[in-house]
């Protein structure tokens, strides 16, 4: 589903280059959930944002679903990412001036796969029956980030990435949501890759890595990490 194959990645910085993946192997396959763990700083949102092709490598390549998106000019990434992946981040991301249930649909639209009748699951299984016409602002912050959950299940994606997407939330809620969204991502199917500090957040998911010194080697999440 998501392989990368010797990515190196550097940032040009006024000391010079900062290395921060240093020819990371990585293979993640349909429907396996992974959590990526490291020290702040250790690159793990980099690794996310060249998972998704929203920025490129310097060496090496990204497949997704068997395409080298590396290798593909901007648009055609856009395109790819539109067809297979689904992102949440920490920050909601939600449109403002789009209702809750504008929102809910909208990457399944600019993908050109609303499902009605998943949309209308989803609305239940999000909680978010009742609240339809509402705009982001006048939901809490665990009903805007299950919204963003679902925006981004909305079109059935291959692949969630998802970059400490409980981070922004109180313990309570974010146990509420990490359950909803592995239950959600259980459900569909898709694979996951899931960036957290949270030893309590990578501990259900199937497999962890630790991102360090621009290397990914296999992790036990502990309460040593918290
Ligand atoms: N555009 C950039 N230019 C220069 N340096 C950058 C840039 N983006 C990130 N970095 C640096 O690269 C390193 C890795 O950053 P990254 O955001 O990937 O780490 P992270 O593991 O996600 O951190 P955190 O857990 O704090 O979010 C950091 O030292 C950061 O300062």
């Amino acid at each position: 589903m998501l392989e990368f194959r010797r990515v190196t990645k550097a940032y040009a910085t006024p000391q010079g280059p900062l290395e921060v993946l240093a020819g990371v192997d990585l293979a993640l396959s349909a429907g396996e959930s992974l959590a990526l763990m490291g020290e702040s700083g250790s690159g793990k949102s980099t690794l996310l944002h060249l998972a998704a092709g929203l920025d490129l490598p310097d060496r090496g390549e990204v497949l997704l679903a068997g395409q080298a998106i590396s290798s593909l000019d901007e648009p055609a990434r856009a395109g790819r990412r539109r067809e297979t992946l689904g992102l949440v981040f920490q920050q909601f991301h939600l449109v403002p001036s789009l209702s809750v249930l504008d929102n809910l649909r909208l990457q399944a639209r600019l993908a050109g796969r609303e499902r009605p009748d998943w949309t209308a699951e989803l609305v239940e299984r999000l909680g978010l029956a009742g609240l339809e016409r509402r705009y982001p602002e006048q939901l809490s912050g665990g009903q805007q980030q299950r919204l963003a959950i679902g925006r981004a299940l909305a079109p059935r994606p291959a692949l969630l990435l998802a970059d400490e997407p409980t981070g922004n939330l109180d313990e309570a809620t974010a146990g509420e949501v990490l359950d909803l969204l592995l239950a959600l991502v259980r459900d569909t199917g898709c694979s996951l890759l899931m960036v957290t500090h949270s030893p309590r957040v990578a501990a259900p998911l199937q497999r962890c890595l630790k991102l360090s010194r621009g290397r990914l080697a296999p992790h036990h999440p502990s309460e040593r990490d918290a």
